[in-house]
């Protein structure tokens, strides 16, 4: 054996092992994950004595009903009281006729419309009457009053159980942005039905206090509203988060209503990155949280931050699938998240369409999109700019004209992530979507978790 033979040797040695310290340390990581889920579950399971468990439905976009809906049940627990949680859609029609007590926990989107992982449950069950008489049901709405259409999915959904003959514990119960006064209210109902008296009230969310360590304006010139990338620093906890997840910021202007923005980094990055663009009213004042975030605020300055799991936008078993990344505008801020998870761990079957007004003005992150595309993180991109030619062009228009490409990309498992402006680009995306797979093919692509948006 030569000199260079040795080398190679040794070389793969340290590759094969690398290798197996990777699939090693993804093993026990997919390990902790399943004993904690099977703990979760353990601890909620049903008594033994055969009681029937109350089924507590929640429907979430964003994980704040879905984390009242747990909290309701290990309140029903520690009274005793079996329960079974899942999301409205993994509901089926046999389940309710199985089912004596239900509650859900569900929140609104869009013009009243139901989460995503609800729209299933919506189109199937809720689109004709049911014979639910023998039901009884407790419905906490959750929603923001300042949106036309306030908790609209709760109310739809109070009133089809209703008419399908279930009957109500107590009246549908809303809450704006999580008033603590209407979740007390729901605490109250849970107790006096499990027969407990009134337990502690659950906890407002608490914020920590971060450092805006760096703001730079990606957009100088531009025909839009500027855009900013902010770097935010954990004063006090070591923050935890993963690509997809969300902040919520509270603007000293208003305690009373957190804002939310989709994290552009990754741990690793030893920051929280945001991309926040500054909205002004009409009158020409600032935005309250936008203004502060990206003007008022000085660098230096401490921001109340919490970190939100968005376990609906996290990769999660998408992880191991190719991925189409989709979005505009301040949107880019989740896929390149993303992006940059995948590029820490190796994963190249990444294809982004991403859409803004002018290459030469708003072209956020440039260096870095076209450093991925040389590296090979990215097989494939699809910047678009609506505004460099006389007819517009948006990102549903590039699904449409790479049509083949989209069903070969899902011919090989891939998952899609949308991220942006829920006006024009997610509906636009969805039709463009339905043209190209048919409306059975968008309904099984959510159904098998494929189809991931964070839309706004
Ligand atoms: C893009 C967007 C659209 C929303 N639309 C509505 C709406 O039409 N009506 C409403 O009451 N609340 C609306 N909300 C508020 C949410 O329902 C509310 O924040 C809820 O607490 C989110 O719960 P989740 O984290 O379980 O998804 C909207 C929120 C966002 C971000």
């Amino acid at each position: 054996m030569n000199w260079s033979d040795t080398t190679r040797l040794i070389v793969a040695t340290i590759l094969v092992v690398a290798y197996l310290a990777l699939c090693g340390g993804i093993y026990l990581s997919e390990r902790r994950k399943r004993r904690q889920a099977l703990r979760d579950a353990a601890a909620l399971r049903p008594a033994a004595d055969g009681a029937q468990p109350w089924l507590i439905g929640y429907a979430s976009q964003t994980g704040s009903a879905e984390q009242l809906a747990w909290q309701t049940a290990r309140m029903l627990h520690t009274a005793g009281v079996p329960t079974r949680v899942t999301a409205l859609s993994d509901i089926s029609i046999d389940d309710l006729m199985q089912s004596e007590r239900a509650l859900f926990v569900v929140s609104t989107y869009g013009e009243g419309d139901p989460p995503d992982n609800a729209s299933l449950f919506a189109t199937k069950l809720m689109n004709a009457k049911q014979a639910l008489s023998h039901l009884h049901f407790g419905v906490l709405m959750l929603g923001d009053s300042h949106y036309a259409h306030f908790c609209g999915f709760g109310h739809t959904l109070t009133s089809w159980l209703r008419k399908s003959g279930a009957q109500a514990l107590f009246e549908s119960i809303a809450a704006d942005n999580g008033n603590t006064k209407a979740l007390h209210t729901w605490q109250h109902h849970l107790s006096h039905l499990a027969g407990t008296a009134d337990t502690p009230d659950w906890q407002a969310p608490s914020y920590q206090q971060w450092r805006l360590a760096a703001r730079q304006c990606l957009n100088p010139d531009s025909a839009g509203a500027p855009t900013f990338h902010l770097e935010l620093e954990a004063i006090t906890d070591e923050a935890i988060w993963e690509a997809g997840d969300l902040v919520q910021v509270l603007a000293p202007a208003d305690q009373e209503r957190p804002r939310e923005y989709s994290v552009a980094s990754i741990p690793a990055d030893g920051r929280v990155h945001l991309l926040v663009r500054q909205e002004r009213r009409e009158d020409g004042t600032l935005g309250i949280a936008s203004g502060w975030l990206t003007e008022q605020a000085l660098v230096g300055a401490t921001i109340d931050l919490r970190l939100r799991p968005h376990s609906n936008f996290r990769l999660g078993d998408n992880q191991h699938r190719p991925l189409i990344l989709i979005g505009n505008g301040t949107g880019l801020a989740g896929l390149r998240s993303h992006l940059k998870a995948r590029a820490a761990n190796g994963m190249q079957r990444n294809w982004l369409v991403f859409g803004e007004r002018n290459a030469a003005n708003d072209f956020y992150y440039r260096d870095e999109i076209m450093a991925w595309q040389n590296q090979g993180v990215l097989e494939r991109a699809d910047i678009v700019f609506s505004r460099d030619q006389e007819q517009r062009i948006y990102v549903q228009d590039k699904l449409r004209e790479q049509a083949e490409q989209v069903r070969s990309w899902l011919a090989a498992d891939a998952a899609i992530y949308v991220c942006g402006s829920l006006e024009g680009m997610a509906g636009g995306v969805e039709a463009a979507l339905t043209d190209i797979i048919g409306s059975t093919g968008v309904e099984q692509l959510i159904e098998q978790g494929r189809y991931r948006r964070d839309v706004y």
